[in-house]
């Protein structure tokens, strides 16, 4: 989801999401590109898997079909704000991936527990960018049912749609497109960023 200059990354998988767009693209989708990659090596970026950071309970909740709530979702975002902050503050570039389907998670991805969003905060931080993946729901309905060995069901991709709040450009968020192959969203995405950073 989240991409910076000197810490970063993909949304969901949206964008998260690294970011899916139908958020879940973003999140759905971001391992694939970086996750023990070549490319993850060639980059040298320090990879966060956001699936990693949440409590057992939600993982059970997911695996039981149930999707999470905004309270099941607030320690997870607030613990994935601490890693980007001390990449900020290390000036090292990181990629996190995580599924920040609404502008509130994406808000409290950059600014933690102060995060009030009204009309005159700030929307964006400086080298912090989010890779919205978004692509059709029945292409990624596809691959997630043909997935194996993940806990969670395919059966949640509706809730995560019906969920997403797609980032708009003043969030320092870039659209990538999932129909193409995985090289080709990596290499969008690190064009993207190329040119932004
Ligand atoms: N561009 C693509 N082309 C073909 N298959 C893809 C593409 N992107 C992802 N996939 C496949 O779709 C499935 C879901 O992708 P992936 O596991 O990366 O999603 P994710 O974003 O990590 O999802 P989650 O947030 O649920 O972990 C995987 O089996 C992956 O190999
Ligand atoms: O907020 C959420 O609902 C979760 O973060 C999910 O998106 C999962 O973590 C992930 O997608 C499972 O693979």
């Amino acid at each position: 989801m989240a991409s910076r200059r000197h810490a970063e990354a993909p949304c969901h998988s949206p964008v998260s999401s690294a970011v899916s767009g139908a958020a879940a693209a973003a999140a759905r989708q971001n391992d694939s590109y970086y996750h023990g990659s070549e490319r993850e090596r060639e980059l040298g970026w320090t990879l966060y898997e956001g699936d990693d950071y949440h409590s057992k309970e939600s993982i059970d909740k997911m695996a039981r079909g149930e999707p999470l709530t905004d309270q099941d979702r607030i320690p997870w975002l607030l613990q994935l704000h601490g890693i980007i902050q001390r990449e900020i503050t290390s000036k090292a570039n990181a990629i996190v991936l995580c599924s920040a389907l609404k502008r509130a998670y994406r808000q409290m991805l950059l600014f933690g527990r102060t995060c009030l969003p009204s009309s005159d905060s700030p929307t964006a931080v400086d080298g912090v960018w989010f890779a919205f993946l978004h692509g059709p729901f029945k292409l990624i309905q596809e691959r997630l049912e043909a997935r194996e060995g993940h806990y969670m069901s395919a059966a949640l991709l509706q809730s995560q749609f019906d969920t997403l709040e797609p980032p708009v450009d003043t969030e320092n968020a870039f659209s990538v497109d999932v129909q193409r192959s995985i090289p080709e969203v990596a290499s969008d995405i690190e064009s993207a960023l190329s040119v932004r950073l």
